[in-house]
């Protein structure tokens, strides 16, 4: 059986991944919260979960994996905007879900096996509040429960940092009623206005951090495999769900391993919806950008690397699975290329997987590369209409290329930019490469109509 390493934030090692029951490996991953569209940043915690879980079903068997992510429904920023636009949560819920559903399809991602919402689990995370309190690792005080940091004595080993550490660097809401100001909030107090429950502590909602614990336990169970998130989760999220569940289950080790991945960046910062520096999927697909082309961009940067979007890299991308799609155009399947297994194997190494499509792309392996592309995700069945749809445009830029690189070859170099100028003019983006490759892509609003004829 294929070994399979990956890099374990909690023990700062690169592991060899054993799963605990490998007729059913269990992943859960923190999902959005749903108040707006997904920048291209939240594509990446999910594509790279969406080519591990491929992964693990290639290893362990289709039907041995179990990919959890949740739903974050109620939350402050969902109730600020429901009152900022006067329309309901669930309104803005169900449409952002709808939303979400449509733009991580159109990246060929697989729909997780279980998508739980927040608000439907409720009574188990008042279930889990009230063992937590029984324990003496919560308190209830003014409506609110609180965890007591105090009593896990792990508490700071994932992120790595003491009590001490945190409360000297960290923005922590310092509320009277704290024991410790690093403790936080597992309840909290509604007002008639904003969602709440009953509850034995009053009508109120949770915190952010016990959904996570609670929805995991009761899918996934006390001790589970992988957990994962963008690494801005390290800390607090994920050491908070990581007292809330070891407290809560001290008999089970919650999850074993917890893959990070690193930020998409917009000019050295995370792209955050907070920052305001953000674009979404949505408004990428809307330009043009066809999802299979963000997927093979995205995965070209190690998951554990910061990266940016660019321009260029986009063109890089088109362009080779603009090749992949005419070589594989009507070829069966092959056998998927051992070292694109090897490659994933290896702490997911996408990048390394990516570049063994190349050579088997130049040998000209048709049916291998359509294999081993789609253990990555790529060159899926029903991704590939932006090419038809721009399959004759595409016939007549090359045609043009094609005259523009024999007119070079014959030192004729004023009708080689002549052509030059006229695809530019008709809004082509050129970018020429070493070894006289030229890439292409047709711009936003360009006009091909001066090209024909
Ligand atoms: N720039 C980014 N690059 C990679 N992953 C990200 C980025 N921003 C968020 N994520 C990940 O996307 C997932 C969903 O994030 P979430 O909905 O909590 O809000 P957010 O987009 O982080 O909010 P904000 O952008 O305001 O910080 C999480 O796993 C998070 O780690
Ligand atoms: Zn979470």
């Amino acid at each position: 059986m294929t070994q399979i390493t990956l890099h374990n934030t909690k023990t700062r090692q690169t592991e060899v991944f054993v799963p605990l029951n490998p007729a059913n490996v269990r992943l859960y991953l923190c999902g959005p919260t749903v108040y707006d569209r997904a920048h291209l940043g939240n594509a990446r915690p999910v594509l790279v979960f969406d080519v591990l879980v491929r992964l693990l079903r290639h290893v362990y068997g289709a039907d041995a994996v179990t990919y959890a992510r949740n739903f974050t429904d109620v939350d402050d920023k969902i109730n600020d905007r429901a009152a900022a636009t006067g329309r309901s949560i669930r309104d803005i819920t169900d449409e952002t879900i709808g939303w979400y559903h449509a733009d991580m399809d159109a990246l060929g991602a697989d729909r997780p096996d279980l998508e739980p919402r927040a608000t439907d689990w409720i009574p188990a995370m008042v279930e889990m509040i009230t063992g937590l309190i029984d324990r003496g690792h919560a308190y209830a005080t003014e409506g609110h429960v609180l965890f007591a940091v105090d009593s896990y004595a792990d508490y700071g080993a994932l992120s790595g940092r003491s009590v001490e550490d945190m409360i000297a660097g960290a923005r922590v809401e310092v509320a009277p009623f704290k024991r410790n100001p690093m403790d936080f909030v597992l309840w909290k107090p509604s007002d008639t206005d904003q969602p709440g429950w009953d509850s034995p502590w009053g009508h109120g909602r949770p915190g952010w951090h016990i959904e996570c614990s609670a929805m995991s336990y009761g899918l996934l169970g006390a001790s589970f495999d992988i957990h994962g998130g963008g690494i801005d989760l390290q800390f607090p999220h994920h050491e908070n769900e990581i007292a809330q569940s070891c407290c809560a289950h001290p008999e089970a080790s919650f999850a074993r391993y917890w893959i990070h991945n690193e930020m998409l960046q917009v000019e050295g910062r995370k792209m955050s919806k907070s920052l305001g520096n953000f674009f979404t999927v949505r408004d990428l697909l809307d330009q043009g950008v066809p999802g299979e082309v963000i997927r093979l961009v995205m995965l070209g940067t190690h998951y554990s690397r910061p990266m940016d979007w660019t321009e260029d890299k986009r063109l890089t991308a088109e362009g080779a699975l603009r090749k992949w799609r005419a070589l594989t155009a009507g070829a069966a399947p092959g056998a998927i290329d051992p070292e694109v297994i090897t490659a994933l194997a290896d702490n997911l190494n996408t990048a390394g997987a990516i570049s063994a499509l190349h050579r088997l792309a130049n040998a000209g392996d048709a049916g291998g590369l359509l294999a081993s592309a789609q253990m990555l995700g790529l060159l899926q069945d029903g991704m590939g209409d932006w090419l038809a749809a721009s399959g004759d445009d595409a016939a007549l830029v090359d045609g043009l290329l094609a005259d523009r690189a024999a007119a070079k070859a014959a030192r004729d170099f004023a009708a080689a930019d002549a052509i030059r100028d006229r695809l530019v003019a008709a809004g082509v983006v050129l970018k020429d490469k070493p070894g006289g490759v030229t890439e292409w892509q047709i711009g936003a609003g360009a006009d091909l109509s001066s090209l024909k004829g």
